[in-house]
């Protein structure tokens, strides 16, 4: 049921033996890991062609650096006005189940994928994709090739070698995709930067009215004047692919595997509906004020993706000898922090971790008492900033959902594998009915 990677351990596969590392699942220690180091294990270093040293694979210097900037795109203010955008996405998307309904078991990952890739082109760069459905599939395509084959690396052991990679039908498959996926940030950011030096040399007002502000010119009002700037081209648009890789897939997958398991129970998704009628009437759009009262929603969204956490594992490196609870890693140490583990940690979710309980959530006693406990987000201070966003983008697609379709699946049937992100081989297929009004 877990994942499929060879190797001694289940989920961490061949990367597991290629250093000496140590693997981290308590979440005292968690906690004193991902807040006092920083670094990141050598395996980021894979990503640098594609993301540059900016955020994700940055030193700890620039990353301090940009992750103020980018702290500044998710403040709750700006999200609340992305909910607009969030819902109509949903619409579209649940429009576009029409063809699936009554048809048996569907694959909706093609569907989703769409969905979210234009969503966060939008939110990142504020450019709209409707229409363009040939440079979305193209863009598309080639993240994914990025994608596949960065994480080909880590487990094809021979391929990290860079002289090897480098002479390998891989690296000049990366290059290609690399080509698509940097013309379009480039092309944007410099239309972008063009915009906003404009609007400084006219001494236009910078204050936002109406509608969402996107993340790029977010970062451009808060980092560029006239005469000077923060970033160079290079640096900001390393950024925004930074935004849009950390936000596709992770949010494809968790977006998938929270629909799997409200499907596996008639009850939950009963109980759903039940509230999204008793907060929002049949037919009321979500506002940013409902998320909080959809408390059984929140519970069922986080109790799915603690279940199947999207990134199973993230890399750190102590860069100073570093004290755990019972023992002490020593400086210059790769350090795996085993997200599904601590997940899925019975000590501190109970014996019955591994089942699928919303409730959980509703009760203080049976939540853990430390925050680091629910791992998915990747805990401490150089975790997921798109957190706010992510669940907020799942809510509004189950509402619209929900509303319109019974949907029926069984996570316990889903075989898993894991190449950095936890993907579904089989049994996540979905079966959509009409609902009555
Ligand atoms: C449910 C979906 C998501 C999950 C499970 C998730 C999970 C994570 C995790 C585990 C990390 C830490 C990675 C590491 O240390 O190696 C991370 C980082 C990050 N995430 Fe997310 N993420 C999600 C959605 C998003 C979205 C929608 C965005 C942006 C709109 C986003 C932006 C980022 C960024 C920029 C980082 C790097 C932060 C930094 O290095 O300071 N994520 N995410």
């Amino acid at each position: 049921q877990v994942a499929t990677c060879p190797g001694k351990w289940p989920l961490i596969g061949h990367a597991h033996k290629l250093v000496n590392k140590e693997v981290v699942t308590e979440p005292e220690d968690v906690s004193t890991i991902v807040n006092k180091c920083l670094d990141k294990m050598f395996v980021y270093k894979f990503v640098e062609p594609m993301l540059g040293k900016t955020l994700i694979a940055a030193e700890v210097p620039t990353w301090k650096r940009n992750r103020k900037f980018v702290d500044l795109c998710f403040k709750q203010q700006l999200l609340d006005d992305y909910l607009q955008l969030f819902n109509e996405r949903a619409e579209r998307f649940v429009e576009t189940l029409a063809e699936d309904a009554g048809q048996g078991d569907v694959d909706l990952k093609k569907k989703i994928t769409r969905s979210i890739l234009e969503t966060s082109v939008m939110t990142t760069f504020g450019i709209n994709l409707d229409g363009k459905n040939e440079m979305n599939d193209n863009y598309v395509k080639a993240l994914n090739d990025c994608l596949s084959i960065i994480s080909d690396r880590i487990y094809k052991p021979w391929l990290i070698i860079d002289t090897i990679f480098n002479l390998s039908s891989d690296r000049k498959k990366l290059e290609k995709a690399l080509e698509t996926v940097f013309q379009f940030s480039k092309e944007t950011v410099l239309l972008r930067k063009t915009e906003h030096l404009q609007r400084l040399q006219k001494k236009e007002d910078l204050n936002h009215k109406g509608g969402f502000q996107s993340v790029l010119d977010v970062i451009l009002e808060n980092s560029m004047t006239e005469t000077e700037s923060v970033f160079n081209d290079v640096e900001l648009r390393n950024t925004m692919d930074n935004m849009i890789i950390a936000a596709f897939d992770t949010t494809i997958y968790q977006m998938l595997y929270v629909l799997i398991c409200i499907g596996s129970s008639p009850e939950v998704q009963d109980k759903i509906l039940e509230e999204i009628n008793s907060v929002l009437g049949k037919d009321k759009q979500l506002k940013s004020n409902n998320l909080s009262q959809l408390v059984y929603l929140d519970a069922v969204v986080k109790e799915a993706i603690r279940l199947y956490p999207v990134g199973p594992l993230i890399g750190r490196h102590t860069t100073v000898h570093t004290k755990l609870r019972n023992v002490t890693i020593p400086a210059e140490s790769p350090v795996i922090v085993h997200i599904w583990a601590i997940n899925r940690s019975k000590r501190y979710w109970g014996s019955d971790a591994e089942e699928f309980k919303p409730e959980r959530w509703l009760d203080s006693k049976t939540m853990p008492k430390h925050q680091a406990a629910f791992a998915t987000f990747g805990p401490g201070r150089r975790g997921c900033v798109g957190k706010t966003y992510a669940l907020m983008y799942i809510k509004a697609t189950v509402v619209s959902l929900l509303r319109k379709y019974k949907i029926t699946a069984d996570h316990k049937k889903m075989k898993l594998e894991c190449k950095v992100m936890l993907k579904p081989l089989s049994g996540h297929l979905i079966k959509i009915e009409k609902r009555d009004k």
